[in-house]
């Protein structure tokens, strides 16, 4: 469904290479969470699947091409199909769940209509079923400033599903989270995956959380994948080798 080749991301005047020779291939239905020490390239690596950091050599092909050789038109059409959450949520504080969840029709629309803030019945309905699939259907006109950390990923994740994903991607979604509330958004990415039938890849700084949810686990050192395999072979040696 997905594949990296040989990705190579080296920062200008960065003297070590942020991510080398990543080769990957991923399916439909996996549950990815990228592992690794601070600095290991985990958000270097997420950003290149949706084209946000362009690699210093290498492919990320998807649906037979490679995004890297695409026209910006062509790569907006891929970031639609590739709904992004982050760990400081990325909404607009000032306007409501509902008005922030709609954005995330905006990729598919012309320009014109988001200017204008035009939306179908179709458009706006689904907007609504979105809020209900996150659970925060008392809180569809609250500022989304006036929310907590968890409530705001979750309006960000509705915001995502919006566009219709095939990939769901996180960079640190739960970092700013507490241990709680990290394992509810998780719970609820999982529902989703399972639900529309995703593949999903999140980076996540807890290796609890990797474990109890992923399907597959990636590590990285140094920008070099040093553990590909499925969660029960992670082990205390192999959780040395990453963090020591
Ligand atoms: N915009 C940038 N310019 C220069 N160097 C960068 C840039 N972004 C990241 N780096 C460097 O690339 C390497 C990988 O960074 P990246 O943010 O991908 O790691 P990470 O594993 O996501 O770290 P963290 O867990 O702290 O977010 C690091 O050495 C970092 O300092």
């Amino acid at each position: 469904m997905l594949e990296i080749n040989d990705l190579h991301v080296q920062y200008p005047k960065a003297k070590e290479h942020a991510l080398s020779n990543l080769n990957l291939s991923f399916q439909k239905g996996e549950f990815v969470c990228i592992l690794g020490k601070s600095g290991a390239g985990k958000s270097t690596f997420i950003r290149c699947i949706n084209g946000l950091q362009r690699p210093t050599s290498g492919a990320v092909i998807w649906k037979e091409k490679n995004i890297f050789h695409l026209k910006e038109e062509q790569l907006r059409k891929v970031r639609v199909e590739m709904g992004m959450i982050f760990q400081h949520f990325n909404l607009i504080p000032r306007l409501s769940v509902y008005q922030n969840v709609l954005t995330g029709m905006f990729g598919k629309r012309p320009p014109w209509k988001n200017l204008f803030g035009i939306f179908s019945k179709e458009e706006k309905n689904l907007a609504v079923k979105m809020i209900e699939n996150v659970d925060l259907t008392g809180h569809k006109d609250k500022r989304v400033e006036a929310l907590s950390g968890g409530q705001k990923q979750r309006v960000a994740i509705a915001r995502a599903l919006l566009q219709n994903p095939k990939v769901f991607l996180g960079d640190e979604p739960v970092a700013s989270l507490d241990p709680g509330t990290a394992n509810r958004i998780f719970s609820l990415l999982q529902s989703i995956h399972n639900e529309y039938d995703l593949l999903t890849i999140i980076n996540v700084h807890d290796v609890i959380l990797a474990k109890q949810f992923a399907t597959r686990i990636i590590a990285l050192r140094d920008g070099v994948v040093v553990f590909d395999d499925i969660p029960d072979n992670f082990t205390d040696e192999v959780y040395d080798l990453v963090y020591e």
